[in-house]
């Protein structure tokens, strides 16, 4: 084999976890990175990044709709085209984007399907590539259900690319996904129907807290249809039908599965090399190594009950990193903040509502309204809710839920104060400006 094919390691995939490991061992290997769709992956291209572009417009006219009567007057529509032109001015450059900075830092990268033939060789198109290490950074991919007429269903790649908004939709599903499209959907004038298998949305949030989802959802016009098994779908002319294994019956414009996205590795042949995997991905121990000690897994790719997120891609691809490069502590994660874009927001950080209510002893919680606190009084935010968990024994913070338009930034504030392990007593010499979300703290974590 030519030294060209030859490498230290190879990377397959160029999401935000395989990109991570890619840049922080090009400083001292030769590395080769290998994608088969979109450079960037999914996040920058049909992921976090461009759903939150159309969000941030929806998101801006829910809030601006509340001051209605407050001195703000006119009303305000969403062009669906010229929204997804703003989506495109971001996402059309991310891949060429992505291709130039490999080839700036030096990075071998190549496009393609990559499969393993042993357990240092990797195909694409009939041509081997050989590395002591091997990375597997391939994500998680849309799914589709086996049911009749699931040549009619979309996945939230078509959903954040349509060209005109249809008149009335379906999603299967209540997750992240389902959730944060229906908003989208829904503000921007489309009738929306929510159809979840069971009676349970956000499944990884406290149940108090989705139930206020659902109640911003169902003010929005989103229809829920609880206990409903889609049986088939149909085409009944221009539109779609959908029926339900209980006789109910939806007839919509475009209907998009959202039941979960399982990791990608339909390509790689890790069976033919003997590395294992299950339902939710490729299993690793607590180096991110495989069952096959010189190949990694890391991100969406992987087995894990952690949530997966473009953060945690990128903390594992860093990790497995410093792994191959010689460090030996096993990884450790911080607490992980999480958010639900739903207008308002959702977010939760380290020890869940569920677990300190079962654990009396260890945990004090305070759930605040927090609507008439001058914050979100100003922002007419009124059904805004803060819950804080705090240690019996030390008094420190270790968790928290926010429900409150834009709780992306009070929780990032506590997921700070988490991961410091900081007292509340380090808030008395912390001047952060008023009024502000921060300037709260102090009554929320005291
Ligand atoms: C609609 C949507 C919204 C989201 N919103 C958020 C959010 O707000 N915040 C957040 O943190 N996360 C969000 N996520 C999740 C986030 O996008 C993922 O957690 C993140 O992209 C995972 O990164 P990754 O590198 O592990 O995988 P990916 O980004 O999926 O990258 C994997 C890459 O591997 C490539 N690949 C797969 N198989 C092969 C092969 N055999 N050969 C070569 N290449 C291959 C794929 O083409 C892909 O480009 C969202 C996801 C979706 C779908
Ligand atoms: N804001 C964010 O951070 C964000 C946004 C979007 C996606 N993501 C990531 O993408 C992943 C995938 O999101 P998702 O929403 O597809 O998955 P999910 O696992 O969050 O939700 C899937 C939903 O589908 C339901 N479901 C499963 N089978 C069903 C069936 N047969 N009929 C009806 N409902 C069914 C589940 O009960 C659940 O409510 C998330 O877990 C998350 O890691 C994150």
């Amino acid at each position: 084999m030519s030294e060209k094919k030859r490498f230290d390691t190879i990377i397959i995939g160029a999401g935000p976890g395989g990109l991570a490991a890619a840049y922080k061992l090009a400083q001292k290997q030769r590395v080769l990175v290998i994608e088969k769709g979109l450079w960037g992956g999914t996040c920058p291209n049909c992921g976090c990044d461009p759903k939150k572009m159309l969000y941030g417009v929806v998101e801006t006219k829910r809030q601006a709709q509340l001051f209605a009567q407050t001195g703000l007057e006119g009303s305000l529509a969403i062009d669906w085209s010229a929204l997804m032109a703003f989506k495109k001015s971001y996402t059309d450059s991310i891949p060429a984007g992505t291709e130039q900075g490999l080839a700036h830092a030096g990075i071998a990268h190549l496009h393609g399907t990559a499969h393993f033939l042993d357990l240092n060789t990797i195909e694409v198109d009939h041509t081997s590539y050989q590395a002591r290490n091997i990375v597997i950074a391939t994500g998680a991919q849309p799914f589709i259900p086996e049911i009749p007429g699931k040549e009619y269903l979309q996945t939230s790649t078509d959903f954040l690319s349509l060209e005109h908004l249809p008149a009335e939709i379906a999603f299967i599903g209540a997750g992240y996904v389902a959730v944060e499209l229906a908003n989208i959907a829904a503000q921007a004038g489309a009738k929306v129907h929510l159809i979840q298998h069971n009676k349970r949305i956000l499944r990884g949030f406290p149940a108090e807290y989705g139930e206020k989802i659902i109640a911003a959802l169902t003010a929005k016009k989103v229809t829920f249809h609880w206990n409903c098994e889609v049986a088939k779908v149909t085409k009944e002319q221009h539109h779609l039908s959908i029926k339900g294994t209980h006789g109910e019956q939806i007839v919509v414009d475009n209907v998009f599965a959202a039941t979960g996205r399982p990791a990608a590795l339909d390509d790689l042949q890790l069976a033919h090399v003997g590395i294992e995997s299950d339902q939710r991905g490729v299993k690793v121990n607590d180096h991110l190594q495989t069952t096959k000690a010189n190949v990694y897994a890391i991100g969406d790719a992987v087995s894990k009950s952690l949530p997966k997120l473009t953060p945690v891609s990128g903390f594992e691809g860093n990790y497995v990193a410093e792994t191959i490069l010689g460090a030996t502590a096993p990884i450790n994660y911080p607490v992980i903040a999480h958010t639900v874009f739903a207008g308002p927001e959702l977010s939760q950080v380290g020890v869940s509502l569920a677990w300190a209510q079962k654990h009396p002893a260890d945990y004090s919680i305070n759930t605040q309204a927090v609507g008439s606190w001058y914050t979100y009084q100003r922002l007419r935010d009124n059904d805004a809710q803060v819950t804080t968990i705090v240690t019996k024994k030390a008094n420190h913070l270790v968790g928290a839920v926010v429900y409150a338009a834009n709780a992306e930034e009070l929780i990032n504030y506590l997921t700070a104060l988490i991961t410091q392990q900081l007292p509340a007593t380090a808030l008395a010499n912390w001047m952060p400006v008023y009024p502000s979300a921060a300037s709260d703290l102090k009554y929320l974590y005291s």
